[in-house]
């Protein structure tokens, strides 16, 4: 049987404000998302046992009912043509739960080779609209564009802005995306960017709090300032300093304290999992 091998780029959110906060408990969010041309792998092989749907590989410590890859699958599943399982191989490279959308990448991923594995013949907006079922980062993976989003994260504008080198750090710190967003320190009121905003206006409103609430995060933040113009991501508790060359990002990367984890990436206007699903299917 065929085999389908996918990136499942990370993200960096370049900045992250919150507008505030809906009834159901979700903020109003505006961001910038860009991918990054690192991430996990996932390798799709159809199977001649309808019923299954295997993951192997790292599976990350997650029960398969929680992996966001079995239920991306499993969301998908009513829709498949074709009578065939699936086996999937994932070889985990991003740091769990750091703000890089790791698992909501993953299962844009599974979404978007399932959907041509299996002759879904699922529209991308359909997609996206079935991935918010499964996280509010999932959609932008699944539309696969650099893009500043509004609502939870699913209003999408593709925007274009300058490719630049990043070191990514992540301490060795798990911060609760649900804690972040529900305490009542959260700054929840900054007003939407006026046109012709700099990224200089912008910043992460995450920040300060997770700052102060994991020191580990603080104290990462510093020694990245050092070097470079440096943000946390999403709700952290990764870190990112931004570098015009590959060279440059390397240097400082090869002094990073043992206890940390790194990888320097570019950014990239189309997610890479999109690029590769093209090639293949021409
Ligand atoms: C904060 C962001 C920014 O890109 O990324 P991460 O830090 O997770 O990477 C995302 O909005 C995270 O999206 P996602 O990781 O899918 O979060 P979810 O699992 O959907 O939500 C986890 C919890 O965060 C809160 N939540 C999430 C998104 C949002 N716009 N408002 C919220 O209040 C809710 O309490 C929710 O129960
Ligand atoms: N395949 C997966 N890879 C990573 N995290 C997963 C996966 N499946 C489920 N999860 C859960 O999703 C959470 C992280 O979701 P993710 O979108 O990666 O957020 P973050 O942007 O914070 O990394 C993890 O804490 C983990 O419990």
């Amino acid at each position: 049987m065929k085999t389908l091998t996918l990136s499942a780029p990370a993200k960096l959110n370049l900045f992250l404000h919150i507008n505030g906060r809906r009834e159901d408990g979700y903020h109003e969010l505006e961001t910038l998302f860009t991918f990054l041309d690192f991430g996990d792998e996932l390798a799709f092989t159809l199977t001649s046992n309808q019923q299954e749907i295997v993951i192997c590989g790292d599976t990350a410590g997650i029960p398969l009912e929680d992996n966001l890859i079995y239920k991306a699958a499993k969301i998908l599943e009513p829709y498949k043509k074709i009578a065939a399982g699936v086996d999937i191989h994932l070889n985990k490279q991003l740091p769990m739960g750091g703000g890089v959308g790791g698992g909501s990448s993953d299962a844009a991923t599974t979404l978007l080779a399932l959907n041509a594995l299996w002759q879904c013949q699922l529209t991308i907006p359909e997609l996206a609209k079935l991935g918010l079922q499964l996280g509010a980062d999932v959609p932008v993976f699944v539309e696969g564009k650099t893009a500043v989003a509004h609502g939870v994260g699913e209003q999408l504008e593709p925007i274009d802005i300058a490719q630049k080198w990043y070191l990514v750090v992540a301490p060795p710190v798990h911060v609760s995306t649900a804690l972040v967003f529900t305490h009542p320190d959260l700054p929840r009121n900054t007003p939407k960017l006026k046109s012709g905003w700099k990224l200089s206006d912008t910043g992460n409103d995450c920040q300060t709090l997770v700052k102060k609430l994991y020191p580990e995060v603080e104290k990462t933040l510093a020694w990245l300032l050092k070097y470079a113009p440096t943000k946390m991501t999403g709700t952290g508790a990764c870190c990112f300093a931004e570098f015009e060359n590959r060279e440059a990002a390397l240097r400082v990367l090869e002094t990073l304290p043992s206890s940390w984890q790194g990888f320097i990436a570019q950014n990239t206007s189309e997610s890479i999992c999109h690029r590769q699903l093209r090639a293949w299917q021409n």
